[in-house]
């Protein structure tokens, strides 16, 4: 992740981040049956762990992505790790009965790269901005595409300046 030059600022605690993934285990809990999940590496593992444990979900894989990121540009996209041949080879063979969760979409490129690979699975992120909506099957929040999401994981306890003094918050 490139450091963001986005308008606005949207921090997520692990408190927050923990229920809100949690609600997306909730919204997902009848949109199943879901055979086996696939996460988005590296920030589609928390949502993962919190969504496969409300689902009773042991059949974890993941397809591994990597690309820089900043709020205007997305250079290529590179897999790592494609999808495992017995993940592939479940339901009708395109992804039905499989479960692919992500931390967020936000133009869609990551969604719809993995999405070439399972067309038919269920698509789950627990964050979107607008670009990436078509992209994805559920969410929980929606925020702006000028908002930058900052995930607990990325961050740390720090001084703020007032919002007098200019702070974004
Ligand atoms: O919809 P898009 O514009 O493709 O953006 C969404 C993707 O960007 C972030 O991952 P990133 O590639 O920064 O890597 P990371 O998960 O390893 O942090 C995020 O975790 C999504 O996977
Ligand atoms: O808003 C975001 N936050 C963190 N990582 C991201 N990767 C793409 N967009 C974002
Ligand atoms: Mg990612």
């Amino acid at each position: 992740m490139a450091e963001p030059t986005s308008n606005k600022a949207f921090p997520v605690s692990w408190d927050q981040f923990h229920r809100d993934a949690r609600a997306l285990a909730w919204r997902l809990a009848d949109k199943g049956p879901f055979e086996a999940m696939v996460c988005i590496t590296r920030g589609g593992l928390v949502p993962a762990a919190i969504i496969c444990r409300e689902l009773g979900l042991r059949l974890i894989d993941t397809v591994c992505v990597a690309s820089y990121h900043d709020y205007k540009n997305q250079s290529e996209l590179k897999v790592l790790k494609d999808v495992a041949p017995n993940i592939k080879a479940i339901g009708d063979g395109k992804g039905k009965g499989v479960l692919v969760v992500d931390d967020l979409t936000d133009t869609g490129k990551t969604a719809r790269v993995v999405r070439e690979m399972l067309p038919n699975a269920h698509f789950a992120t627990v964050y979107a901005k607008p670009a990436g909506v078509p992209t994805v099957d559920t969410f929980v929040t929606e925020v702006s595409q000028d908002t930058w999401i900052y995930f607990p994981w990325d961050m740390a306890l720090t001084y703020v300046e007032p919002i007098a003094k200019g702070h974004k918050g």
